[in-house]
C-alpha cells in the first residue's frame, strides 16, 4: 500500500530546510516578548536609555532574521508543495490509464476528475501551509507556555490550565470535522457528475426542452453540497469564539493576578507584560489552529480518496507468462467462452464457440443486448473471459502482452470518439509514426478523403471537442480511418457503418476488400451481412446459427425474418 506521505520523500532535504527556517521564525517570535520585557524592566523602569537602545537593536536584528527566514521558507514550501502535487497527479493519471473497465465501474469519471484536480490541490495547499505556518502554530503554543513558565511560573499557571482544555476541545472538533469534509468531497463529486452529464447531453437537453428539469437537478445537487459545506464550516467556526473567550479570560486573570504579584514583589511589570504578550500570541496561534483543523480535515478526506485510487488493484495486467506474439494469419477463435460482467451475476456470453478464419470477413448479427459488443471487448482483452479462451492464431490472448495484442488490432467502437485537434492528428492517433501519405490512404479507404479535401483547411481542419463539427457518418468514417492507419491484422468494426448510406457503405466495404486483414463487423444491417463471407447469428450470448447470407436464408427462420423486415419479402429467394 502506497502512503500519500511517501510522495514527500524525494523532497526531504527541502522539507528539512523549510522546517529549520520555520523554527528560526518561531524562535524569534518566542524571544520577542522576552526582549520587550527587558526593555521595560532594564530600560524604561530604570530610565536607562542605552539598555533600551541595545535591546531595541537586538529586537530589530531578530525581526530582520525572521523576515529573511520567512521569505526563504516560502520559496522552499512552494517548491515542495508544487512538486508533491505534480507527482501525485502524475501517479494518479498513470494509475487511471492502467485501469481496467471493471476498475472504472468502481470510480465514476466525475469522481476521478475531482480526485485528480480538487483533491490534489487540497493536499498541495496543505503541504504548503504545513511548511509555512501550520507546524508553527502548535509549536508557538507549546513554546509560549514554556517561555511563560521560564519568565514567571506562578503567572504562567493560568496558561498551563487553559491551554490543555482548549487543545482537548480542538481535538474533538477535528475528529467530527473529518467525516463532514469527507461528505463535502462526495457531494462535490456529485455536482461534477451532474455538470458533466449536462454538458455532454446539452444538445439532447435542448431538443427535449429538458433545460428546466436539468437546472432543478443541478440546483438540488448544488444545494446538497452547500448544506454539507455549511454544516462543516459551522462546526469549525464555533471554535473561534470559544478560543477567544477562554484566552481573553486567561489574560484578564493574568492581569489581575499580575497586579497582586507586582505589588507583593513576586513579579516585575516586564514579566506581566511578557506573559500577556505570550498569551496574545497564543490566541493568534490557536486561531490559526482552527484553520489548520479545517485544512487538515479536508486534506485527510482528500488523501483517503487519492489513496483509494492509487492503491486500487488493476485486475487486467500482463501475466508472468505473457509474451510478445506476432499475429501472422489473424485467425480468431472463441473456445467455449462464458462471460459475466464484474459486479453482476448474469452470464452475458454462454459457452460461445466460433472461429473466424484468416482474412475472412465475418458479420456478427443479433438482437440488441445479445452480447455482440461484449464479444469484441474480449478480443483486445478490454475484459478477461470468465470461462473458456479467446485465441488468436492459436495463442490465447491471455498469454500475449496487452500492448503487443492491442497494437495489432484495429478497433472501431460503437460510438465514434474523436479528440480536439486536427483531422490529421485524429487519424494519426491510430499510428503516430504514419506518414501523411499513409494517413491519406487510410482516409481514402474509409471514404472520408473527398469530404476532408472539400474543407477549407483539409487535413489541417481543427475538430471541436468530440468532433462536434462533423456529422455522425463523417465521425464514423474518421474513426475507421484511424483504425486503418494502424494497418491492423484484425479489424473490429462495432456497428461502425450504421450512419452510412448504402452506397458509401458498399464503397467502404469494397475498399477494405484488398486489405488482407481479418474483419469482424457487428451490424444490424442486411446490406452489411450480404457483403460478408460469413454471418454469426448471436442470441442471448449463444451462437444460434452461422453461415453465408444464402445459407442462413435457407436454414435460419430468425435470419429470414430480419431480412424480410429490412428488405421486404422480395429479398427472400426462397419465399413461397
Ligand atoms: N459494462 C457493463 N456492465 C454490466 N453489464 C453490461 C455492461 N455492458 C453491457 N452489459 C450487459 O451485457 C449485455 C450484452 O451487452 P452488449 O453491449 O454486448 O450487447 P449488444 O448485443 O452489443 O447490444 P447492442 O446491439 O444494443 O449494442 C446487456 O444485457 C448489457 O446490459
Amino acid at each position: 500500500m502506497t502512503k500519500i506521505t511517501s510522495y514527500l520523500t524525494p523532497y526531504k532535504i527541502a522539507i528539512i530546510i523549510a522546517l529549520l527556517l520555520m523554527l528560526t521564525e518561531l524562535a524569534v517570535e518566542l524571544v520577542q516578548p522576552l526582549i520587550i520585557s527587558y526593555i521595560i524592566d532594564q530600560g524604561i523602569q530604570q530610565n536607562n536609555l542605552s539598555a533600551v537602545m541595545m535591546w531595541g537593536a537586538v529586537l530589530i536584528g531578530c525581526s530582520l532574521a525572521a523576515f529573511a527566514a520567512g521569505v526563504t521558507n516560502s520559496f522552499y514550501s512552494s517548491h515542495v508543495s508544487q512538486s508533491f502535487g505534480f507527482d501525485i497527479r502524475e501517479a494518479l493519471y498513470k494509475k487511471v490509464q492502467d485501469f481496467s473497465f471493471s476498475n472504472f465501474s468502481v470510480f465514476p469519471t466525475s469522481s476521478l476528475i475531482t480526485r485528480l484536480t480538487n483533491d490534489v490541490t487540497m493536499l498541495q495547499n496543505t503541504v504548503f501551509m504545513s511548511l509555512r505556518i501550520m507546524m508553527r502554530a502548535p509549536l508557538l503554543v507549546i513554546g509560549s507556555v514554556i517561555m511563560a513558565l521560564l519568565v514567571n511560573p506562578m503567572l504562567a499557571l493560568v496558561l498551563v490550565i487553559s491551554v490543555p482544555v482548549l487543545v482537548l476541545f480542538l481535538i474533538v472538533i477535528m475528529s467530527k470535522a473529518g467525516s463532514l469534509f469527507k461528505s463535502v468531497q462526495e457531494r462535490l463529486d456529485h455536482v461534477n457528475n451532474v455538470m458533466q452529464e449536462n454538458l455532454i447531453g446539452i444538445r439532447l437537453i435542448r431538443a427535449f426542452l429538458r433545460g428546466r428539469h436539468e437546472m432543478k437537478r443541478f440546483r438540488q445537487s448544488s444545494e446538497q453540497l452547500m448544506d454539507k459545506t455549511v454544516a462543516a464550516l459551522r462546526l469549525i467556526e464555533v471554535t473561534m469564539p470559544v478560543i477567544l473567550l477562554l484566552m481573553n479570560l486567561s489574560i484578564l486573570v493574568i492581569l489581575w493576578y499580575g497586579t497582586v504579584e507586582v505589588n507583593t514583589g513576586g513579579a516585575s511589570v516586564g514579566e506581566v507584560v511578557a506573559i500577556v504578550n505570550y498569551a496574545t500570541r497564543m490566541t493568534g496561534a490557536l486561531s490559526i489552529v482552527t484553520m489548520i483543523i479545517m485544512v487538515f480535515s479536508r486534506a485527510k478526506a482528500s488523501g483517503a480518496r487519492i489513496s483509494e485510487v492509487i492503491n486500487t488493484d488493476v485486475d487486467l495486467y500482463d501475466s508472468e507468462s505473457s509474451e510478445s506474439f506476432m499475429i501472422k494469419r489473424g485467425e480468431v477463435t472463441f473456445e467455449r467462452v462464458s462471460f459475466t460482467y464484474p459486479e453482476t451475476s448474469v452470464k452475458v456470453l454462454d459457452q460461445l464457440s466460433f472461429t473466424v478464419n484468416p482474412g475472412e470477413r465475418v458479420s456478427v448479427l443479433g438482437g440488441t443486448g445479445s452480447g455482440k459488443s461484449t464479444i469484441f471487448q474480449l478480443i483486445p482483452r478490454l475484459y478477461d473471459v470468465t470461462e473458456g479462451a479467446v485465441k488468436i492464431d492459436g495463442q490465447s490472448v491471455h498469454e500475449m502482452t496487452l500492448k503487443n495484442l492491442r497494437s495489432q488490432i484495429g478497433f472501431v467502437p460503437q460510438e465514434a470518439m474523436l479528440f480536439t485537434g486536427t483531422i490529421q492528428e485524429n487519424i494519426r492517433w491510430g499510428n503516430e509514426y504514419a506518414t501523411f501519405e499513409e494517413v491519406q490512404e487510410a482516409a481514402k479507404r474509409a471514404q472520408i478523403h473527398d469530404t476532408i479535401m472539400s474543407l477549407p483547411k483539409q487535413y489541417d481542419t481543427v475538430l471541436g471537442q468530440k468532433g462536434v463539427n462533423l456529422s455522425g457518418g463523417q465521425k464514423q468514417r474518421l474513426s475507421i480511418a484511424r483504425a486503418l492507419v494502424k494497418k491492423p491484422v484484425i479489424l473490429l468494426l462495432d456497428d461502425s457503418t450504421s450512419a452510412l448510406d448504402m452506397k458509401t457503405e458498399a464503397k467502404l466495404l469494397a475498399a477494405l476488400e484488398d486489405l488482407s486483414c481479418t474483419t469482424i463487423m457487428i451490424t444490424q444491417k442486411i446490406s452489411t451481412t450480404m457483403a460478408s463471407d460469413r454471418i454469426l447469428l448471436i442470441d442471448e450470448g449463444r451462437l444460434l446459427d452461422e453461415g453465408s447470407h444464402d445459407e442462413l436464408i435457407r436454414q435460419s427462420t430468425l435470419y429470414r425474418k430480419i431480412v424480410e423486415s429490412q428488405a421486404g419479402k422480395e429479398a427472400l429467394p426462397y419465399a413461397e
